[in-house]
């Protein structure tokens, strides 16, 4: 099992962060994680990396037991791309560097590399459509390139599981799709993936499973189609919603409301 987390809750002070978490991910499947801001997703990507434990319940991540597995080990087996990274990046390495960095895990590239290295990370940067980029600094690329040299770092390292925590936040329309479509090539024979959002239209088919998570708790968790019910979002969200799938996609409309338009 990928990951495997039983009755995990974590609280700081009095606050209980996360409630009982159930949740089960199995190899051939791929995950969105879906949550309003403060919902708790963060906190989560964090105990499933090892940075946070539960305060109680049991977890384990690629059929490793915390608190029996050295968690740098397990961590090289994660990819983990989200805007904290973007942040720590060097503007003045070049893409190819960057995607090298990701065999170390390392934020700049001081390992040495050889031939093979090379080879594989420009087939990687080749497969997310942006060879162009190799020799361009991190500075000088626009959001959209940014994201998918990231994740060409993220699977430099082969991993298992790759953690995608809201890549397109900042795109303009067709930057998403783009990226969108990237993410649907990695996921068809790549690493199990974890992909993050507040955004239904961004649930791609190729995401099986979704979990959605509200207010520090699992509000539900199954097949894609199962979960995203017009009756069951418009609970999660507490304001009337409609879903509509469309090529395979869902696209949400919040109906005239109220209480959302007088809110202010
Ligand atoms: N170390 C901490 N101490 C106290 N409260 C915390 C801590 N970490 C997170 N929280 C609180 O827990 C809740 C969940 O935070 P979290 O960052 O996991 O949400 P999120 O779903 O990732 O939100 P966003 O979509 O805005 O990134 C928030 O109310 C946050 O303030």
């Amino acid at each position: 099992m990928v990951i495997d987390i039983q009755q995990a809750s974590w609280e700081r002070g009095d606050k209980q962060v996360l409630r009982d978490i159930n949740w089960k991910v199995q190899p051939n499947e791929h995950w969105c994680l879906l949550g309003l801001n403060g919902s708790g997703k963060t906190t989560l990507l964090n105990m499933i990396n090892g940075y946070i434990w539960p305060t109680s319940g049991q977890l384990s991540v690629l059929g490793k037991k915390f608190g029996e597995y050295d968690l740098r080990e397990l961590r090289k087996s994660i990819g983990w791309v989200s805007t904290s990274l973007q942040q720590k990046l060097y503007g003045s390495e070049n893409a190819i560097n960057i995607v090298l960095s990701g065999k170390f895990a390392t934020i700049g590239l001081y390992d040495h590399t050889n031939e093979a290295d090379r080879d594989q990370a420009l087939a990687l940067l080749t497969s997310l459509g942006c060879a162009y980029l190799a020799e361009r600094t991190y500075d000088t690329m626009s959001q959209g390139e940014r994201q998918r040299v990231l994740i060409a770092r993220a699977l430099m390292a082969k991993p298992k599981l790759l953690i995608l925590d809201e890549p397109c936040t900042g795109l303009d329309v067709f930057a998403r799709e783009q990226l969108l479509s990237m993410i649907h090539k990695v996921a068809k024979d790549g690493p199990t993936i974890i992909y993050v959002t507040h955004h239904v239209e961004e649930i791609l088919p190729c995401f099986s499973h979704t979990l959605l998570i509200k207010q520090g708790e699992v509000f539900a968790a199954g097949a894609t189609n199962d979960v995203l019910t017009s009756e069951r979002m418009s609970r999660f969200f507490d304001v009337p919603v409609e879903i509509e799938r469309r090529d395979g996609r869902n696209w949400l409309f919040v109906k005239q409301s109220e209480s959302l338009w007088n809110s202010n």
